[in-house]
């Protein structure tokens, strides 16, 4: 039987790892880490690996038919049981060091451009956007992963052709926007607004690009209720408002822009944000998440 410690850990984010199977496959494992205002949270969601991991899955089959991805399996005797419905046994890819970002709204970072330039990352916007404005049409809006700890920094499309050289640039940009859109149309469909979201690509042995990382889920990506959307205000999470309105409560007693590390959760909001992304799960799949794996 293989535990979890008999593959060398190869990379760690700040809810999720990578671990070595062979030289051809990677064990991706999500954790049930959540995190708020650039914060791992010392209380975890239960199922939050679980749910994250089902929706990933969901996403590769659906995209399957637009674009290979690096999905072996989410059933296989190499995954430890310890780690099973929230681990991925993947394909090993040549990274692309680019965070293929697609922006159908403006907001967060895209946003602070905008005001700031009238552009994303070189794109020009017309005048008169506002927080949570829809764009004219999704963009590409890349960055490069910064320093653990430090936010990643948007870059423009040139700069991504000169780091890969133009003709991964160019199919990283089209593969980006097009699952953007088709997962957009998706998301709507089951009422959610996907506002913005982050893959990121491998080039396989036979030189095709590939789907890689976690795809669509609430950690990559800002998913917000369709119903009460309203340009010129924030939008709720969908998943994490429950966590950061009690973070910025009273009741927390605690200061986001101060040094001090947020409060343990109360087990009311844990609940209802294992709820919630339950909710977004079954929402956007259809499928029960009582079915999984
Ligand atoms: C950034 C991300 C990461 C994941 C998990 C924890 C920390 C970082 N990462 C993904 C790979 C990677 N490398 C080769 N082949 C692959 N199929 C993948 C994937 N996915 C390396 N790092």
């Amino acid at each position: 039987m293989t535990v979890l410690a008999d593959y060398p850990q190869v990379a760690a984010g700040k809810v999720r790892e990578l671990y070595a199977v062979d030289d051809d496959l990677l064990l991706f494992v999500a954790s049930d880490r959540i995190s708020a205002y650039d914060h791992v949270l010392a209380t975890p969601i239960p199922d939050k690996g679980r749910v994250l991991t089902a929706m990933s899955v969901f996403w590769f089959e659906l995209l399957a038919d637009e674009i290979g991805t690096h999905l072996v399996s989410a059933d296989d005797p190499r995954i430890p049981d310890e780690v099973r419905g929230r681990a991925l046994l993947v394909r090993k890819l040549r990274m692309l060091p680019v965070e293929a970002v697609a922006r159908g709204y403006l907001t967060g970072s895209g946003l602070i451009d905008y005001d700031r330039t009238g552009e994303v990352c070189g794109v020009a916007l017309p005048p008169g956007l506002f927080e949570s404005s829809k764009l004219p049409e999704p963009i590409f809006t890349p960055a490069t992963k910064a320093a653990i700890g430090e936010h990643d920094e948007n870059v423009t499309y040139d700069e991504v052709a000169a780091l890969l050289g133009e003709e991964d640039a160019s199919r990283v940009r089209a593969a980006t926007l097009k699952i953007y859109l088709r997962a957009a149309e998706h998301a709507e469909s089951r009422g959610l607004i996907l506002a913005d979201t982050k893959f990121e690509f491998g080039v396989d042995a036979a030189g095709e690009l590939v789907l890689a990382d976690e795809v669509l889920t609430p950690d990559s990506s800002r998913f917000w209720p369709l119903e009460g959307y309203e340009p010129g205000r924030p939008q709720p999470s969908f998943d994490k408002q429950f966590v950061r309105n009690w973070l910025l409560s009273p009741e927390a007693g605690w200061d986001r822009h101060g040094e001090l590390a947020p409060p343990a959760l109360p087990d009311h909001v844990v609940e209802a944000t294992r709820l919630r992304y339950i909710e977004a799960y079954e929402r956007i799949t259809g499928r029960a998440f009582a079915d999984w794996p």
